[in-house]
Order: structure tokens, then sequence, then C-alpha cells
């Protein structure tokens, strides 16, 4: 069996992606997607998704991370699965009303492939003596640093992902460089990945939340331009009553390549 699936990558957080409208993909185990997503053994890529029929929705996002378990909302991935969703047909206008792991979002397209897309309100911040913690969809531990490229990403990250706190349900761990007012640098490791990617969407939006509250709480919202290794990203939302809402994050979405899995 000949399974067709493109690669699409947003600001070098890279995904497979397969139409799964018509149910063609028997269960995938976890050991499959993890073969597939290895870059030495498989297709290589940070994540893989499904895209699939939903009622009521013009398709529905199913993520699983590289590790091949099912993962919480992925910003990249959700702005990447919207080009795909133009790329395929699904969308009638440049608009899209998607389900996801954390329930529904609105993206839009502007040309075909850069993507605004909706991520869910934020209530609730967590402050530590030294860090920040804010759920976007996927939970982010934010550290502001005062030189990123000191940081250590993997060992770094790795140890706060998997300290006492975290370890059972793993968190993402962001490290953010203040570069200018309303300009960040941020590096980050990936839980289920457990390695750094070169982008997180729902860690950049998380940072640049969380720089709102720690550096500009008393001035209005400014669009926050985010730079990852893997390209430019950004973050604009309001603010009002300790409540994040409206919040938006832009960037570019582009498909890579196609290609068949044999099954
Ligand atoms: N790369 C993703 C985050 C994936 C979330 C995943 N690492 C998890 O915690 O399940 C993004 O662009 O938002």
């Amino acid at each position: 069996m000949q399974i067709p699936f493109y690669k699409y990558q947003g600001t070098g957080n890279d995904f497979i992606l397969i139409d799964n409208r018509d149910l063609i993909l028997p269960n995938l185990s976890q050991a499959i997607i993890e073969q597939w997503c290895n870059r030495k053994f498989g297709i290589g890529a940070d994540g893989l998704m499904l895209l699939q029929k939903k009622e009521g929705f013009d398709f529905e996002m199913v993520y699983y991370n590289s590790d091949g378990n099912l993962g919480s909302m992925c910003g990249n991935g959700g702005r990447c699965i919207t080009a795909f969703a133009h790329f395929l047909g699904v969308l009638t206008t440049p608009k899209a009303y998607f389900y996801a792991a954390d329930g529904p979002h609105h993206a839009l397209l502007n040309g075909t492939d850069y993507v605004e897309l909706k991520m869910g309100d934020v209530s609730s911040v967590a402050y530590s003596p030294n860090s920040i913690f804010l759920d976007t969809g996927s939970p982010h531990h934010i550290e502001f640093v005062q030189q990123i490229n000191d940081i250590d990403v993997y060992n770094q990250g790795r140890a706060i992902r998997y300290n006492d706190h975290y370890r059972a349900t793993g968190t993402n761990v962001n490290f953010v460089e203040v570069t200018q007012e309303n300009q960040l640098t941020v590096a980050t490791y990936e839980r289920g990945v457990e390695n750094e990617t070169l982008s997180c969407g729902t860690g950049v939006t998380a940072a640049a939340l969380a720089y709102h509250l720690e550096f500009s709480l008393n001035s209005p919202t400014h669009p926050i331009n985010i730079q990852t290794k893997g390209g430019q990203l950004t973050v604009r939302f309001q603010y009002k009553d300790q409540q994040f809402y409206d919040i938006w994050l832009c960037g570019p979405a582009i498909q890579v390549f196609k290609g068949h899995i044999k099954l």
C-alpha cells in the first residue's frame, strides 16, 4: 500500500502531512510514527499531522509528536495544516475553521504560504522566581536570559523538562532574550521531540505573552516580533482583566516536497 504524504515547514519546524479525509490510513502505532519522523530511518520531521473530516469544521488536525505520541496543540503545525487544507482545496475561502487538540481555531491565509492562526485565550499564569509557566495549547516554561547564545538549549532545556516538577507530564522549555522593545529571540527545547527544534509556535506565543507580563504590563499591547533559529514569527494579542484574548500567531507555512510511504 502506498500512502501519499507532504512535507511542510514553518520557520524550520517541519511536519509530515497526510490527507486522511477518506480514512485511508489504518490505525498508526506509536512505533511507525516515530520511524517515519526519524531523520535517519524515515522521512524526518518534528511531528506528523493527519487532516481529517470533522462535523461543523473545515477539518480536524490530529497532531503527533516525533516520538509517536499524540501531542497537544502545535502552533506551527496549525499554520502548516491550514496551508495544506488550502492546497488540497478543502477551503473555499482564504479562511479556515478547524478543530485541534485544544479546541476550535480560526486561521487566515495571506497568499499560499503565510498563515495567521488564532490561538486559544490564556488566563492562567504560574510565576516562579526565575520563570513563568503558561499554557498556550501546549505547556510552556519560559525563562528570560541575558544572552541566548550562552544557553545550551538541549542540556539546560532537558534538565528542566525532566525535573521533579515537570517530569510526569513534561513541558516545553523556552529561553527568551529581549533584543529590543517588542522584539524577542526564542530558543525552544520541545517535549515529544525531546530535542531543540528550530522554532515552536505555541512557545513563541507563550514568550510574547510572558514578555507583556514582565516588561510592558502597563502599556498598550503591540505586535511582538520573534526571531527563532528557523525564521521570524509575529504574535499579536489583547490583554484585559488578567486575560489574554484575540491572540494571533503569524508566519510562513511552506510546502517543501511530496512523496509516498510504503506500508
Ligand atoms: N512545535 C509545536 C509545539 C508542539 C507541542 C509539543 N511539543 C507538545 O508539547 O506536545 C508548536 O509549534 O507549537
